[in-house]
This record gives structure tokens, C-alpha cells and sequence, in this order.
């Protein structure tokens, strides 16, 4: 059971301080990016060296305010954006050996423990004379950890919408931590966030979820909404849970940041840890997430349907709606994989349909051309357009838009548009989201899961919090909340990657100047970021895989 907190927090309950009293003002919300960024311009105004120093209150435990953003700046533009740890806040706490160096599977292993300096950067392009940039602190094992092995209770939660891979995240930290350190209490929050406060729990063991890893879908079950931060805290209080371990998308990394806001002002010895999902790829810094390349295969399986369809009828056209909300990338990478697509249309590049330079046109020709067509739609795609003749149709749980159905929708209107103009056309259209959703995940998205699982648990034993693990250019590494959740990952549409696509499509571009200038000015942005050295970060950016910022 965690200690308990030194100071006294602001409306404190007088039956237990570490919670607010009740009728307290209800969650406290994540610091604004803003905040953040307003330290880091400061911080980066010091001299070279560490510029960041814990904020602790003077007898560590329950402390109130926002988290420190912990920068260090170095030589040569050199900064390591790193992330909060239990003993920032709790200054005292005893360690202890890593039990990995008595294990006889890893004991072998050369220099096993990463060296505590060691740092992944986020921009490997550089210049002779450019700053070194962005760095984030690397992942591994450390030689001493902040947890005994008995003292460990652990739980895990997925929240948000499915993703292939989420079984295998949650049997490797289950396995991870038994296997690697021993620890025997890990708890399954059953139902998302709300799970904490309203479901049963169930026990992980490395026997129950031995072959969890071959079923789609999280045996926990996921939900959209219920997040109370208060509840949630007093429900891993409660529980004597010491580290949480929080499977999800954007909106659940926000999650995640706020309950670690609350621990630590509490003052609780736990760590908040998050791995990221979503299988729209649209979470920032990171090379992919996992489940990706899964999304991308299976798509394969409905393009290749809708060519059949459509080279089998007269002036066929095959249309393939893919998941995607804000950010087109299973639909990019899929139509880049097919070769049998001849338009991608995705919500980064807003298309029209009448006219020169128009949707219908494009077809019109090609079904001359070539007899057939397929055309991929991502979900979010055209929603602008949609929306002048439909009503929005509201919110889910968690706040995002629902969206408007653009794939109903243009088959309907080139139908229209067809039959306007006397020709016969064939028009297939196959809906294989949730199809593509809800199956396991692939063996590289099985390892890519396994070594992210394996890496988040080694930065909850070494005591570190409010990170979410990630891989950044091939190597794991510890980034803070803020930086996973401050944008979103999009397509950048002057990316030399979407050229490629249009290339091999030959679809038309649909862009006026004024939206090419926008993305370019948007892709500096974000070069500016990565670099560390701007003083105004808005942007993100990132630099292998799809999320990349660069082309390659
Ligand atoms: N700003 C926020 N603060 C606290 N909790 C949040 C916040 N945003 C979202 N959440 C919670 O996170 C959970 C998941 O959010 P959401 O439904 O947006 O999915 P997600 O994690 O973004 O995944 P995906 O979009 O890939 O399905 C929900 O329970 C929601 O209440
Ligand atoms: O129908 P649900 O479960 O809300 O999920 C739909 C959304 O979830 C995602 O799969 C992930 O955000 C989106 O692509 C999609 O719009
Ligand atoms: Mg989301």
C-alpha cells in the first residue's frame, strides 16, 4: 500500500486527506500542452546543463499543481524531454537490485541493463551545423527498481474503440511482469475506465492469458466515456494498486494523464503507465502503433474483393470504406499495398465531385479506360461536403463526432451521377471496418506488441510515471503524456509518401494552392519541433514509418 502523503492537500477530506472532500470541484484537468511549453521556453533559456530541477513539495508526498515539464538541455541544441518519476514527489524511497540479473533466461544477456544516460532522438536527419533536437529517455531495464516484487500490484485497462494486438499487450505485461520480476498480483479492470468504479475485476496469471494472443478483440472489454478521475483514484487506492498499465487511444492517454495528476497529488507511490492504441495511427511521436500493419494486411482481403466485383461486371466500380477518422493512414498504406486501387480518398485531402479536376470525371475516364475501378474511402474522408446536405448525428460517449456514412453516401451519388448521364454502371460497395478491427493481430504486430509491453513494465519498475512507451525511429523509449496527446498524427498530403500514392493511382489531387500552401506551412511547423528549437511549440512531428514526418 502506497505511504501516506505528507501534506495536507487542498480540499482535503478530514476521513482520509490523501482524497478530496466531498462535494470537492470534480476532475482536475490535464495542464494545457501551453503550460508545458510555457516551462520549456523558460527552461530552455538556461544555461547548458540540467535545466530541470524536481518539483517536490519539502517533505515529499501529496503535492498540488501541475506536474513539472523535466527538460535537460545539452550541447548542440541537445534536449532530453523526459518524464516524471515516483521519487520526484516522494524523494525517499528505497530501491532495490533488478531481480533480471538472477534470472537465467537474461542473465546472459550482454549488458543488459540500459545505461541511465542513454537517450533516443527524435530527428535522425540532421545537418553538419543543426541542432541535435528532441530526445526522449530510452527504454529497458535499470539495474536497481523502485518496486519489490511482493510489494507489486498491478492492473491493466483498454479503453476506447478495438484494435488488433490488444490481447497480446495484455498477456506480455501479465508474462513480463511474472516472468521478469516475479510479481503474482495483477488485476483486470474489466470495462474501460469505468470498470474501476463499476465492474468486478478479474486476475491475470500467465496461465490465463496464455493464448489470449490468438483471439481478436481485449478480454477485458473496452467503453468510451466514464471517466472519473476521483473515483478512479480512490478505486486504485482502495485496491492497493501500485501500477497501472492503461491500453488505449489519444483520449485514453488524456485519461491516463489525468489519474497520474491525481496520484501524484495525492502524494501515492504509483506508476501510470500507457501503451498506445489505436488502430487509426493517428497518435503523434511514435514510429506506428500497433495493430497497423494488422489494419493494413486485412484491408488487402476487401480491395481485393471489390477488384473482382468490379472487373467482373460492366463499368464496375469496387468502393472500400476503411477505418479513420481523422487521419487517412490504413487507407493510404492499404491503396499503396493493393496496386489495384485507382482512387484513395482520405480526410487530409479534401476532394469535390462535379466538375474539372472532379471525382465523377476521374471515374468517367478511367471506366472509358479501363472498363472498372476500385476506389478506397476512409471513414472521415468528405465529411465537409456531406454535411451540406446531411445532419451531423451527434457525439459518442467520450466526445468525439460520430461520423456521417461516406461511403452510403458516394455510392449514392455517383449512382445519381451516372444515371443522370445515361451510362450503366455496377457499383460494389463493402463496409470491412469493424471486420478489420476485431481480429488478432499479425506475427510482426505480435512482436511489435510483446517488446512494447516488455519495455512499458520495466519503466513502471524502475519508478517511472506519466509516460506513455513508444517506439521512435526502431528504439522503445519513456515520452511524457503531454507530448502523446498534444496533436494528432495526420497524412501530411506534401509528403513525398502521398505523392507516391497519387502516382500510382493517377488519381487527380484535388488541392487548390491555398490548401498545398497550409500543409507546407504545417510540415515546417512540425520540422521546427522536432528540431527543439523553437520556442512556439504547437506541432509535432516525427520521423520513420508512417507517422513519418520526412520523407523517405
Ligand atoms: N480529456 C480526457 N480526460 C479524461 N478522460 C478522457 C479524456 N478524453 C477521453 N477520455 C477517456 O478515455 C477513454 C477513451 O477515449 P476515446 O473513446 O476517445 O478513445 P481513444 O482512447 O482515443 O481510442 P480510439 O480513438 O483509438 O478508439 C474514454 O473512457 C474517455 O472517457
Ligand atoms: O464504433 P466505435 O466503437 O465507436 O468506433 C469507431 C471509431 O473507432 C476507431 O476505430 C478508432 O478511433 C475509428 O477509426 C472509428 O471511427
Ligand atoms: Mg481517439
Amino acid at each position: 500500500m502506497a505511504p501516506p502523503p505528507a501534506s495536507r492537500a487542498a480540499d482535503s477530506n478530514p476521513a482520509d486527506p490523501s482524497r478530496p472532500a466531498a462535494g470537492a470541484p470534480e476532475p482536475i484537468t490535464v495542464p494545457s500542452p501551453r503550460d508545458h511549453h510555457h516551462h520549456l521556453v523558460d527552461r530552455r533559456d538556461t544555461p547548458r546543463g540540467r535545466a530541470w530541477e524536481p518539483e517536490r513539495s519539502r517533505r515529499g508526498g501529496a503535492m498540488d499543481g501541475a506536474a513539472a515539464v523535466k527538460l535537460v538541455s545539452g550541447e548542440a541544441g541537445y534536449v532530453l524531454e523526459d518524464v516524471p518519476h515516483v521519487s520526484d514527489y516522494l524523494p525517499d524511497l528505497p530501491t532495490y537490485p533488478n531481480p533480471l540479473q538472477d534470472n537465467p533466461a537474461y542473465s546472459v544477456v550482454k549488458q543488459y541493463f540500459v545505461n541511465p544516460d542513454d537517450t533516443v532522438c527524435q530527428k535522425i536527419v540532421v545537418h553538419k551545423d543543426g541542432p541535435r533536437g528532441n530526445h526522449f529517455r530510452r527504454a529497458g531495464p535499470r539495474q536497481r527498481v523502485y518496486f519489490e516484487p511482493d510489494e507489486v500490484h498491478a492492473c491493466i485497462v483498454t479503453c476506447g474503440g478495438l484494435c488488433p494486438g490488444l490481447n497480446t499487450v495484455i498477456r506480455e505485461i501479465v508474462c513480463g511482469l511474472s516472468d521478469m520480476y516475479g510479481v503474482t498480483k495483477i488485476l483486470g479492470i474489466q470495462g474501460g475506465y469505468r470498470g474501476f468504479y463499476a465492474r468486478n475485476t478479474i486476475t491475470l496469471t500467465p496461465k490465463s492469458v496464455n493464448d489470449i494472443h490468438k483471439r481478436g478483440g481485449t478480454i477485458l472489454g473496452s467503453s468510451r466515456g466514464g471517466h472519473d478521475t476521483m473515483k478512479i483514484v480512490d478505486s486504485i487506492q482502495d485496491r492497493g494498486i501500485n501500477q497501472v498499465y492503461v491500453i488505449g487511444g489519444d483520449g485514453t492517454q488524456r485519461g491516463a494523464g489525468v489519474i497520474f495528476e491525481e496520484v501524484r497529488r495525492r502524494g501515492l507511490k504509483v506508476s501510470v503507465a500507457g501503451i498506445p492504441k489505436t488502430i487509426d495511427n493517428d497518435i503523434p511521436v511514435i514510429d506506428k502503433s500497433f495493430g497497423f500493419d494488422t489494419a493494413v494486411e486485412e484491408a488487402q482481403r476487401a480491395i481485393n474483393a471489390a477488384h473482382v466485383e468490379a472487373v467482373s461486371a460492366e463499368n464496375g466500380i469496387g468502393l472500400v470504406k476503411l477505418m479513420g477518422r481523422h487521419s487517412g493512414f490504413i487507407a493510404h498504406y492499404a491503396t499503396l499495398a493493393s496496386r489495384d486501387v485507382d482512387c484513395c480518398l482520405i480526410p487530409e485531402s479534401p476532394f469535390y465531385l462535379e466538375g474539372e479536376g472532379g471525382l465523377f470525371r476521374y471515374i468517367e475516364k478511367r471506366l472509358k479506360d479501363n472498363g472498372h475501378m476500385v476506389i478506397v474511402v476512409a471513414e472521415g474522408a468528405g465529411q465537409k461536403l456531406i454535411a451540406e446536405t446531411m445532419q451531423s448525428i451527434g457525439k459518442d460517449a467520450s466526445g468525439n463526432e460520430l461520423l456521417l456514412d461516406v461511403g452510403l453516401w458516394l455510392s449514392q451519388k455517383i449512382n445519381e451521377y451516372f444515371k443522370r448521364n445515361k451510362m450503366t454502371i455496377n457499383l460494389k460497395y463493402i463496409d470491412p471496418t469493424y471486420m478489420i478491427r476485431a481480429i488478432p493481430s499479425n506475427a510482426s504486430d505480435n512482436v511489435y506488441c510483446t517488446l512494447l509491453a516488455h519495455s512499458v513494465v520495466h519503466g513502471a519498475m524502475a519508478g517511472y510515471t506519466g509516460f506513455t512507451i513508444g517506439q521512435v525511429n526502431g528504439r522503445h523509449c519513456y515520452i511524457p503524456f503531454y507530448r502523446i496527446t498534444e496533436k494528432q498524427n495526420r497524412v501530411s498530403i506534401t509528403d513525398r509518401m502521398w505523392a507516391r500514392l497519387l502516382s500510382s493511382t493517377n488519381q487527380p489531387s484535388f488541392l487548390c494552392n491555398k490548401v498545398i500552401e497550409e500543409a507546407k506551412k504545417e510540415q515546417e511547423r512540425t520540422a521546427q519541433l522536432i528540431d527543439g528549437s523553437s520556442s512556439h511549440r504547437k506541432l509535432d512531428g516525427k520521423v520513420a514509418g508512417p507517422n513519418s514526418g520526412d520523407a523517405k
